[in-house]
């Protein structure tokens, strides 16, 4: 194995579809030995493991449903060990997380829903995914240890939605891990980690790349490599715009605006450890990892006005009337403060003489799939205003450099999507972004269009 040396540590992360089976990790395994920086690396779960486990955690199924669940996990877990033939102490790792599953499952469903036991049944996708990826380069030669990471993800205690501590994160990675990359490939789990009492929390759905990202800031590393099944970040999600086109280069700040307004190939909040270590990040496809990727830094060569668009479906559009808002202070300080308590983040506002319209991202990144808008939330509301809530709706954000500072940018807009009906727009709080709020039916059309018109001439 090459010199370890502190500064050139690279973190790693691999994706559920890249993890999905031995000939996957297979391909992990090739990127991993062909580069001796890579010191850290970050496993999801195995694709379709992380929504059975969600669909166990709710509690709702009956014993032949859950059973069903349960095997089909087992079966995607059975095909990964039964080819990889692991030692028996991984085998009978691999029996007691799966016992574990079944016995968590049942209490869920017959005791009820318990928020800690929920993520400590989500965390143990990304525990088998680990154990098998560390266990594979060990059987190719590589001095290679499976790490728990609740040991250094610290978070707080919401379970199913996790904030991290990242300066404790710091510590116990100074503490905990540090002191084993000089001698070891250390792979760890995504998407998990653990409060101040010990008990397993989860980041929220697609939490890998934040885990990976705060492992990165931690260690200060020298980049941060997200491994994917497409080769990079593209002008728009590939599966809405055919025509869409990988970006070599991206700063974070508009790929923090993408990922938060919909581009799934990135958590919202996985860019925040980075931009503040500086770690640049590196986006490429495990099955062509030749391929030139994007890169996400600080400063790109290029500003174009235009960079990308992104869609997030799922929008929910909440009215609030009320008469005392008219002249009135402290209304909407009021209002957030609900929201708040129900731990929901606002995006678009717009607001009236007497209402404020605001859209709310129903898309769910909750482990545990809660949904968003609440009875409680909606009783709570009831005294303050009247409430209206439109769901239907979806989330165009076009992404680029200086956009509200640049005429004809938003005539444009209108121009191209003249006979659709714009039920909300929102520009000038950031120059890296315009936002459209239209109906889920049309948003397909509309992407397609903005794409042609911004992005293909
Ligand atoms: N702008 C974009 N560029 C590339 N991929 C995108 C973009 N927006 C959404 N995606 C989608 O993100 C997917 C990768 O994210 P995800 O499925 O979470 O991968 P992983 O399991 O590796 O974390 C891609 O298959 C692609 O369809
Ligand atoms: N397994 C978790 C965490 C994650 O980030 O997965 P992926 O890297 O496959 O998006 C989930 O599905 O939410």
């Amino acid at each position: 194995m090459q010199k370890y040396l502190e500064s050139s540590v690279i973190v790693a992360k691999f994706g559920g579809t890249s993890v999905a089976d031995l000939p996957a990790l297979q391909r992990c395994a090739d990127i991993i030995q062909a580069n001796p920086a890579i010191r850290v690396v970050v496993v999801s779960a195995a694709a379709g493991v992380t929504n059975r486990l969600v669909a166990l955690a709710k509690g709702k199924s009956n014993d032949a449903e859950r059973m069903q669940l349960l095997s089909e996990i087992m079966a995607i877990q059975h095909s990964i060990s039964g080819e990889l033939l692991p030692t028996p102490e991984i085998n009978a790792q691999l029996r007691e997380y799966l016992s574990r599953m079944a016995e968590l499952s049942a209490y869920l469903s017959e005791v009820g829903v318990e928020a800690s036991k929920q993520d400590e049944l989500l965390a143990l996708g990304e525990r088998c995914s680990s154990m098998f990826l560390a266990e594979l380069l060990r059987q190719r030669g590589l001095t290679s240890r499976d790490f728990d990471a609740c040991q250094v993800i610290r978070t707080d205690s919401h379970f199913g939605n996790a904030e991290a501590r990242p300066m404790r994160i710091g510590m116990l990675a100074k503490e905990y891990l540090k002191p084993l990359l000089e001698n070891y490939c250390v792979v760890t789990q995504g998407f998990i980690g653990s409060d101040a009492a010990d008990r397993v929390t989860t980041l929220g759905r697609g939490g890998s790349d934040l885990s990976a990202a705060l492992f990165a800031e931690a260690l200060k590393a020298h980049a941060l490599q997200i491994w994917t099944d497409v080769d990079g970040i593209y002008t728009c999600d590939p599966r809405q715009v055919p025509s869409a086109r990988p970006i070599a280069e991206i700063t974070f700040a508009e790929a923090a605006e993408m990922a938060t307004f919909g581009a799934k190939i990135l958590h919202p909040a996985t860019l925040l450890p980075a931009q503040r270590a500086q770690v640049p990040v590196f986006v490429g496809c495990t099955r062509e990892p030749e391929k030139p990727g994007t890169w996400i830094k600080s400063k790109t060569q290029q500003r174009p006005v235009c960079r990308a668009l992104s869609l997030r479906r799922g929008q929910v559009l909440l009215t609030a009337r009320s008469l005392n808002m008219l002249h009135a202070r402290g209304f909407l300080a009021e209002l957030f403060a609900i929201l708040a308590r129900h731990r929901i983040s606002v995006d678009l506002i717009t607001t009236s003489e007497v209402s404020v319209a605001l859209t709310l991202d129903a898309t769910g990144s909750h482990s545990s799939g809660n949904s968003l808008i609440s009875n409680e939330l909606l009783a709570e509301l009831a005294p303050l205003c009247d409430v209206e809530v439109e769901d239907g709706l979806a989330l165009v954000a076009i992404i680029g450099h200086e956009l509200s500072n640049t005429p004809e940018v938003a005539s444009r807009v209108f121009q191209m999507i003249a006979k659709k009906n714009i039920r909300m727009i929102s520009q000038g709080a950031s120059p890296n972004n315009l936002c459209i709020l239209v109906r889920e039916d049309d948003a397909s059309d509309i992407l397609n269009t903005l794409h042609r018109g911004f992005l293909e001439t």
